[in-house]
């Protein structure tokens, strides 16, 4: 039986973090894209990743990082896993030697299958929303129903998932594991966790033959 993973991405102080390891996340994302609300420095950062308990990973969440700023990062926290969310070609994901996660904005008429091939070595693919306005932690759900019955990856399902919609989708797409930011909020970059205590408690329930 699968019981999917969870990732509660945009964590930006050790308590949370802490709180949500407690709750149940398999991993927490730090975002290190500097528009996004849930932007966090590198040295709060480190403190975070340096502050959870083993077994629970720490991504570290990308868009398109410039080098210099990439390498300053992988330098000075401890990440277990990158998650590239931009226009990363295979080459740039690659070029760290870390294990990485690549992200896919999905929309009618993308080829999943292909865009899976190109990033073979990836760990896992994330389906998130496409959405003109950000390249991610949007709220905003795409139609799961664009996804392929199967991927050569191991799908993580993303994109306006919250504690209400949550095992609707795990029993339709049937994916590895799921990630949350907006759903599990009380504003913008800040995290909920009564909302993040219900949405690990309902996904954790579901569960399916893979
Ligand atoms: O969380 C962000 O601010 C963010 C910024 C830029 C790219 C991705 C981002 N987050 C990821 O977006 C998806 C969906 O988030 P949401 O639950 O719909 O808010 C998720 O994979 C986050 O890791």
């Amino acid at each position: 039986m699968v019981i999917p993973r969870i990732k509660i991405c945009g964590l930006r102080d050790i308590a949370t973090a802490q709180a949500v390891a407690r709750l149940g996340a398999d991993a927490v994302g730090l975002v290190f894209y500097r528009p996004s609300p849930r932007y966090v420095e590198i040295e709060a950062a480190a403190a975070i990743a340096r502050a959870l308990p083993a077994f629970v990973s720490c991504v570290g969440l990308f868009v398109d990082c410039p080098e210099a700023e990439m390498a300053a990062i992988l330098e000075r926290v401890p990440l277990d896993l990158l998650q590239f969310h931009g226009d990363e070609t295979p080459e740039q994901c690659r070029r760290w030697q870390r294990p990485y996660i690549k992200a896919v904005r999905v929309k009618p008429g993308l080829d999943l299958l292909e865009y899976a091939g190109r990033y073979a070595d990836a760990r896992g693919l994330l389906c998130d929303a496409y959405s003109p306005a950000a390249p991610g932690g949007t709220g905003e759900r795409f139609d799961w129903g664009l996804l392929p019955a199967q991927l050569p990856l191991p799908l993580i399902l993303s994109g306006g998932l919250d504690p209400d919609n949550v095992v609707a989708a795990v029993a339709q797409v049937r994916p590895w594991a799921v990630d949350v930011s907006s759903g599990v909020e009380r504003a913008r970059g800040s995290k909920d966790l009564e909302r993040v205590a219900r949405f690990i408690a309902a996904a954790k329930q579901t569960s399916f033959s893979g």
